[in-house]
């Protein structure tokens, strides 16, 4: 593994043990706070029907996707069509198109927040697998950090837990607008499938794009802000950026945002300020900085 590649982390034999767990992902959270992880226990059927429910949704008529557009960024529910975000603010709207479902499982009983039952179902079988990995995941990263199992599970109730279908069209490489823009999340830790197209690229530490391998098989797992604020730093929030290349064929990615709570007051764990210094993050509440983004984003 070169210096510049993102690492892999295979969960199967760590699983049984935790702080190697762990290790491994506070490791690569502090390094360039991407990481991929191969076998992870999540049921490949439903990343397989949750791909499938998001192509049949995106090769709906436009009028039938716009039924259900995205209203507002408190909700955070939705459609968005292409060129209506730009997660890079001074660039142009993003090429892609997305669903996005907050809080998906508080939402599941308003059939109008729905394309259809299969899709809904689909969405929430996989929103309630996505989201027990997450909390695992920060349990195992917290006890690398000293705290107590259920630390960040505490603060991730599912407010502000965010499932997004995407859907990048044919693009050349050579285009000079993105599919997304430079970002980086915005809460505590994202996981991402990709359908085996390539074009998520993260910054290097000497600014150079660095492409993410794009294998169906394993999931992509990157530090968001709040979780870089709630470290001190110690894990990295980084920019990252998606440039399809396949001038004939879609890419199709899922992410899920794991953010916390509205009322989630972060601020640097003392355990993460070294002695006689001041945390280099001011304390920010979760809500207050989700939505400062999201309003950038749909400026
Ligand atoms: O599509 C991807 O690979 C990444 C998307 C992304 O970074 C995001 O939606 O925050
Ligand atoms: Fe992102």
């Amino acid at each position: 593994m070169s210096e510049q590649s993102i690492p892999l982390i295979d969960c199967c034999s760590m699983r049984l043990d935790p702080d190697t767990l762990g290790h491994s992902l506070c490791a690569a959270a502090q390094g360039h706070g991407f990481m991929r992880l191969r076998n992870t226990g999540l049921d490949a059927t439903l990343l397989q029907r949750a791909f499938a429910s998001s192509q049949r949704f995106f090769a709906l008529p436009e009028a039938a996707k716009d039924r259900l557009r995205y209203r507002d960024i408190q909700r955070n529910h939705g459609y968005v069509a292409v060129g209506q975000e730009a997660l890079d603010p001074l660039a142009a709207a993003d090429r892609k198109e997305s669903f996005t479902m907050r809080d998906a499982l508080r939402r599941s009983s308003n059939d109008a927040a729905w394309p259809d039952p299969v899709f809904r179902d689909d969405a929430l079988d996989l929103f309630t697998a996505a989201r027990a990995l997450a909390a695992d995941l920060l349990d195992a990263m917290g006890r690398c950090l000293g705290l107590k199992p259920g630390h960040f599970a505490q603060h991730h109730q599912g407010e502000n837990q965010t499932l997004r279908f995407l859907h990048y069209p044919p693009q050349h490489s050579g285009d000079a607008v993105a599919g997304a823009g430079a970002h980086t999340d915005y809460g505590s830790i994202t996981l991402l499938w990709q359908d085996g197209n390539p074009g998520l690229e993260v910054s290097a530490a000497d600014s150079t794009w660095m492409p993410v391998t794009a294998d169906p098989d394993t999931v992509v797992v990157n530090i968001g802000d709040l979780l870089e604020r709630w470290s001190n730093g110690l894990f990295r929030s980084t920019l990252h950026r998606v440039r399809p290349r396949h001038p004939q064929r879609s890419r199709y990615a899922i992410a899920f945002f794991s953010d916390p709570d509205d009322t989630v007051l972060v601020a640097p764990l003392a355990g993460c300020v070294p002695a006689h210094q001041t945390p280099l993050y001011a304390p920010v509440t979760a809500r207050e900085h989700i939505l400062r983004k999201l309003a950038a984003s749909y400026g």
